[in-house]
């Protein structure tokens, strides 16, 4: 018997997971737009967030949350960081107990500092939880690029379970145990993404994306380690790789956002004239917070920060960077 997956929100990566887990598993997606379950079980596609993609044809939609979820064996959350926990709590009373949760979202709640699957231990307490992350553009995975990712959960026998549900021919899913690392990876590379979109969006030129990539590594592993993550996660899929893909893409939304500010535009009218999410944007705020908490030198988030939310100019923060002290590679800045 094929196993049952109910996965929340028809974003573009919501929409792509559940097109991968069709092949392997009954697959049901929810929306909260009648109009995209209509176009989704009428026609095969998701043109807002997927233009010109078709969707597997064993893929049916829907509006109600609890027909989602009722009979799934997994639920996948692809709902972005700062609704998760809205959506997650309308989902509950109808989610079977002990159903595995894994979450797609690469942030951190803005109110509580919290990763997501910190959220799903506390709304649902005794559920597992468990994270799909690495590096992995929507646009590129749907239209049959290949490429790999990993399943993060604490419990590897659920963990190798739930490998079979997400991996394909083109889609590789390695396991690993170091959940925190694995979201820490995944919500911190968005920021260095808009660090280095700022760099291209300034011409600032080819060398300079290296090294705020390089930095930017170990700048994401020095919190991410200082908050219990593995220094390895970091090396991995869900750290550099992601690192790499988000940080040299124009397909992604983070560094789209840096680009445009780059360009000189504003932060306002940016977000406006996007119809996806960018969470470095969001996680920004809450790095610098952590970054306190921890007592960790974040020298690119917080030029980051300075610009999303204090009105610095580009050029000022990469003066900001450049005049920060240069030590040894081995120690912070
Ligand atoms: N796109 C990508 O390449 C990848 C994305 N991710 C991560 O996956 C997560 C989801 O991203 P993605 O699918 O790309 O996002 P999109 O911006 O493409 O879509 C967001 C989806 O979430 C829904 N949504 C937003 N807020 C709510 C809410 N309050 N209640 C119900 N539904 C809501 C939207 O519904 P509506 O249309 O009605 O607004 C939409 O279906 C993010 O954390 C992202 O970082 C991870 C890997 C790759
Ligand atoms: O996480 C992603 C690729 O791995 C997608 O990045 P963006 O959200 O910046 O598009």
């Amino acid at each position: 018997m094929k196993l049952k997956v109910g996965l929340l929100g028809a974003g573009s990566w919501g929409t792509t997971v559940a097109c991968l887990t069709a092949k392997n598993c009954d697959t049901t997606i929810w929306a909260r737009d009648i109009n995209t379950v209509k176009e989704i079980n009428q026609n095969n596609t998701n043109e807002k967030y997927l233009p010109n993609a078709i969707l597997h044809k064993g893929l049916k939609a829907s509006h109600s949350i609890k027909d989602t979820v009722k009979n799934a064996d997994v639920i996948v959350m692809g709902i972005p960081s700062q609704s998760f926990r809205k959506v997650l709590e309308e989902a509950k009373p109808h989610i079977r107990p002990w159903v595995p949760i894994i979450s797609l979202a690469k942030g951190l709640e803005i109110s509580t500092k919290m990763r997501m699957s910190e959220i799903v231990e506390e709304v649902m307490p005794g559920h597992p939880a468990g994270v799909l992350t690495g590096p992995n553009l929507a646009k590129e995975i749907h239209f049959g690029k290949a490429a790999a990712a990993v399943i993060a959960m604490a419990d590897k026998s659920i963990a190798k379970k739930l490998q079979t549900v997400f991996n394909s021919g083109l889609f590789r899913v390695y396991t690993n145990s170091d959940i925190i690392g694995c979201e820490l990876g995944g919500a911190l590379k968005n920021i260095m993404a808009i660090a280095s979109g700022m760099s291209d969006g300034a011409n600032a030129g080819e060398n300079t994306r290296s090294a705020l990539i390089t930095r930017g590594l170990s700048e994401l592993t020095r919190l991410g380690t200082a908050m219990g993550g593995k220094q390895r996660t970091f090396a991995g899929l869900a750290g550099m790789g992601d690192l790499i893909v988000t940080c040299s893409s124009t397909k992604s939304r983070n560094h789209h956002v840096g680009f445009e500010l780059g360009r000189g535009k504003k932060l306002d009218q940016i977000i406006n004239e996007m119809n996806e999410v960018a969470e470095g944007v969001k996680t920004a705020k809450v790095v610098m917070e952590l970054a306190k908490d921890y007592n960790v030198d974040m020298p690119i988030s917080n030029e980051v920060y300075k610009v999303l939310y204090e009105d610095n100019t580009v050029f000022e923060a990469f003066r900001g960077l450049l005049t920060h002290e240069v030590g040894s590679e081995k120690e912070p800045g």
